[in-house]
């Protein structure tokens, strides 16, 4: 019983559905991909803590449009690596959204058994265009390699720690795009302490405090120049 009310939509999530596709919306492929990607979350999500409980009335606005915001910033991004991707975010929601699109490939990097099970799950379910990697984050550049168009995370680390997990790919040529919160400005103070980077940042799209954290360039501050109060 608790299952079969898992998998239909309540009026309230339907609602924020409709409010979630009106900010950023998809073709009519990509939402069904994505209805069936939440009721394998809703239906895993009775078992398997993948979001925040609280979060669940409004899935479409706080993390579906949150993940597809980021589509517009990078337009002809087709090779993706998501790092921390958790119950999918932002990565299997791009990896829907980029399904028709040809030699598109979101890498999801998740060191979580049981996390990258039902990622590879969702993948198979929305037949979304994905590569699921069971992996820590230190052992995936390499495992990666091919080019990398852009790099996501959210949720997984202060700045300052992501900032040095995108550094491979930027320095390769990838744009790195980071979902946080309100304390963005405090974060980019402590980045800053340890890395060159000009950050550009967007106001979320879905409302709320969030922000995206854009970079396209990251050097790794000269450590003489850190004065030894600042050193982590
Ligand atoms: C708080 S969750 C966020 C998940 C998702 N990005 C979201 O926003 O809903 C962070 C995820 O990152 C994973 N993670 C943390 N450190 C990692 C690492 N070094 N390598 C791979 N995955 C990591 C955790 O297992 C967890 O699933």
């Amino acid at each position: 019983m608790a299952k079969a009310a898992a998998h239909t939509l309540s009026s309230p999530l339907l609602s924020d559905k409709a409010t979630g596709l009106a900010l950023t919306p998809v073709s009519s492929e990509t939402e069904a991909r994505l209805d069936r990607y939440v009721a394998l979350l809703l239906e895993w999500q009775i078992k398997t803590n993948l979001v925040a409980p609280s979060t669940l009335p409004n899935l479409w606005t706080r993390h579906v449009s949150d993940s597809l915001q980021l589509l517009s910033l990078v337009p002809s991004a087709k090779t993706w690596v998501d790092l921390g991707s958790g119950g999918g975010f932002p990565g299997v929601v791009l990896a829907c959204a980029l399904a028709e699109t040809p030699g598109a490939n979101v890498h999801l990097v998740e060191r979580n058994a049981k996390k990258a099970a039902f990622l590879r799950e969702a993948v198979r379910v929305t037949s979304a265009s994905a590569t699921v990697h069971l992996a820590g984050i230190g052992d995936i550049v390499d495992r990666i390699g091919s080019r990398v168009d852009c790099v996501t995370a959210r949720a997984l680390a202060p700045l300052h720690q992501l900032v040095g997990f995108a550094e491979p790919f930027v320095s390769s040529g990838a744009k790195a795009l980071f979902l946080k919160g309100q304390d963005v400005e405090a974060e980019l103070t402590e980045a800053t302490k340890y890395w060159n980077i000009q950050p550009r940042l967007h106001s979320s799209r879905t409302g709320g405090h969030g922000w995206i954290v854009e970079l396209d360039r990251i050097e790794r501050r000269n450590p003489s120049a850190i004065t030894h109060g600042d050193r982590a």
